[in-house]
């Protein structure tokens, strides 16, 4: 702990000694205020018990990345079997967002939103960003907490961008209502709609955030070309030293191959005709060519922010 992580222990030491006056305190007022300390010290201890973690060689992060396509293009696919209509993303999508919060308590206390588990909450408070001190000195290759999320920008763009794409994908389908284990799926099935789309943001949440690990590797492996532009806070030619299009160029043929494969399946499996499998294979490739545009770039976005904090 540094000094200014220290504070608030003095603070908490301060009102549990003030308890112990004499004439003693009535019993409300020690309660309440060595609640408040308790809560204040907490963070402190917590952030001490963190783990250092090592990460991955930028080979082994761009494995991951990959591993994540299937499931993110699957989920857009069973998506599109329901119809994703205008209405329930009103209000810059409040309702899914009341709804994201209630699976989110739940995945909170079951530790998802953990120091280092690379899944940042849409709807609670993030964890605490890591400071360097001369105890603990993160060097490079050491994750280091930042404290940016890429989900409101995700938000936005689902809500403003994938949705409309994800509906005329079900328009394609016929705007079909098939949902694999629903006995009679009905337009009106917002929990299956909304669960779906909890699930897809969460992993694109997760893949965007994969991003501090791909910049931590990239730090590690050239520290003397990021640290001068660090501290001058010269993002433009961080964004560049960050951007590598020949592997953008690969991520988005490896997308549009298996939105194919995924879209195609789909339709075999329900015995689309012929026109309203193409139509429906080409509106799922549009909508995952314009995603993965989208998550390359918010990923970078998350490196660039990354860096920036790195040395603090
Ligand atoms: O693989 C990398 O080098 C990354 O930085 C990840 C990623 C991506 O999101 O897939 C993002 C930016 C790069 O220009 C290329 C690819």
């Amino acid at each position: 702990m540094n000094r200014t992580d220290s504070a608030p222990v003095y603070l908490a030491c301060a009102i549990i000694l003030s308890n112990l006056s004499f004439p003693p305190l009535p019993l409300p007022m020690i309660v309440t205020s060595l609640t408040f300390a308790i809560t204040l010290a907490a963070p402190c201890f917590a952030a001490q018990l963190r783990p250092g973690l090592t990460v991955p060689t930028l080979t082994q992060v761009r494995g991951i990345l990959a591993l994540l396509e299937a499931p993110i293009i699957s989920t857009l696919v069973s998506r599109a079997a329901l119809p994703a209509e205008a209405s329930l993303y009103s209000n810059g999508g409040q309702d899914l967002l009341a709804y994201i919060a209630k699976k989110e308590k739940v995945a909170s206390s079951a530790g998802r939103f953990d120091y280092g588990t690379l899944e940042y909450p849409f709807t609670l408070p993030l964890v605490r960003p890591d400071r360097t001190t001369n105890k603990n000195t993160f060097p490079p290759g050491r994750f280091h907490q930042d404290t940016f999320s890429p989900n409101s920008n995700l938000t936005t763009f689902y809500i403003n961008t994938l949705v409309p794409l994800i509906q005329a994908a079900n328009v394609a389908a016929g705007s079909s209502s098939v949902f694999f284990h629903m006995a009679s799926p009905t337009p009106a099935d917002v929990d299956a709609k909304y669960n779906l789309d909890a699930t897809l943001l969460a992993l694109l949440s997760h893949r965007a955030s994969i991003g501090k690990i791909v910049a931590e590797s990239k730090f590690a492996s050239n520290t003397t070309g990021f640290i001068p532009l660090i501290e001058s806070k010269d993002v433009s030619t961080i964004r560049i030293l960050l951007t590598n299009t020949t592997q953008e160029s690969v991520v988005l043929a490896t997308a549009d191959a298996a939105a194919q494969e995924v879209a195609n399946a789909w339709g075999e499996a329900q015995t689309f005709p012929v026109e309203v499998q193409m139509a429906f294979t080409s509106s799922v490739q549009e909508a995952v060519a314009k995603l993965f545009r989208e998550l390359i770039d918010v990923t970078t976005l998350v490196e660039v922010k990354y860096l920036l904090q790195r040395l603090n």
